[in-house]
């Protein structure tokens, strides 16, 4: 019998999924309707220019913002046809992590991780070994009594990850992680994060207007310009195709060439960034 070959199953499937908004000036286009495919295990990337429509395109996979038009599917499971209790429970599957970490100030770290899994009404055993799994995969066990105000930049990130690990996601979808941070925490966080997706085997989706973030972390890149995804690319090695459009931005704004030797080295701020 011959074998069929089989794609990896996909974690991500936007189905011309679109979000204007209505501001006092008029209608503005947020995501014209898009398709996404992202397959599960991949790190993805999203690159483009400041009001692309990047973080509108993430914050429509989990609903965050609701779609004007088209599907979201997510590990097979339609969400934009879900009830808001199974819509609720699918959330539980897919992390977010955000630019400036939105912990919770009032809250101890380990409380902060716990979050998530007491709204969903777990156990405390439950709670209890997950808040320590989680701290102790970041590298934080401890600072489970610590005040977030008690953290660095990198360690709140961390404590972030934790939280959003906490519910044990297949889908972490993060949202210019690396902006608030030095190069050198940057580097590191990046680490954290494709252990997420190597140990873990967790699906990242990442915006990110840094082209070096991109290099080091993603498998795949979709570059947004007003509004649209306007090139999907493969990352060999962190290499962007030399007749890609991207390589042409880098070209154009980033000065800098696109080699694997680069993509390799120290993870400089001011390297090509779009
Ligand atoms: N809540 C909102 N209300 C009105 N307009 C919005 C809203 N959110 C986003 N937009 C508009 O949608 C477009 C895309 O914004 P979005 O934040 O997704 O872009 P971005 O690529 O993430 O930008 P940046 O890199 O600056 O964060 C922009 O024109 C923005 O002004």
């Amino acid at each position: 019998m011959t074998a069929v070959p089989h794609s990896p199953p996909a974690a991500i499937q936007l189905r011309g999924v679109g979000k204007r908004f209505t501001g006092s000036d008029g209608e503005a286009v947020g995501v014209a309707p898009t398709d996404l495919d992202v397959a599960a295990g991949e790190i993805h990337g999203i690159i483009g220019f400041s009001g692309a429509g990047k973080s509108t395109l993430l914050r429509l996979v989990n609903l965050l913002e609701r779609p004007d038009s088209g599907e979201v599917i997510v590990h097979g499971e339609n969400l934009t046809r879900m009830s808001p209790p199974q819509l609720r429970a699918a959330r539980q599957r897919i992390g977010m992590i955000f630019q400036h970490f939105n912990l919770l100030h009032n809250r101890t770290v380990a409380d902060n991780v716990a979050f998530p899994l007491r709204i969903a009404g777990a156990s405390p055993e439950r709670i209890r070994e997950r808040v320590q799994a989680c701290l102790s995969f970041v590298g934080l066990s401890d600072k489970a009594e610590a005040w977030p105000s008690q953290l660095s930049g990198g360690q709140k990130q961390r404590v972030a990850i934790a939280r959003a690990l906490a519910p044990e996601p297949h889908l972490l979808l993060a949202d210019e992680p690396t902006s608030a941070l030095d190069p050198r925490t940057t580097l590191s966080l990046l680490e954290v994060l494709d252990d997420v997706n190597r140990r873990l085997g967790v699906t990242i989706l990442l915006v990110s207007h840094e082209m070096a973030v991109i290099r080091r972390l993603c498998h795949r890149v979709s570059v947004m310009e007003a509004g649209e995804v306007i090139e999907r690319v493969e990352l060999a090695n962190g290499q962007v195709p030399p007749d890609s459009r991207l390589a042409q931005w880098l070209t154009e704004f980033g000065g800098a060439s696109p080699t694997p030797a680069q993509a390799a080295g120290a993870l400089e701020k001011e390297s090509a960034s779009v």
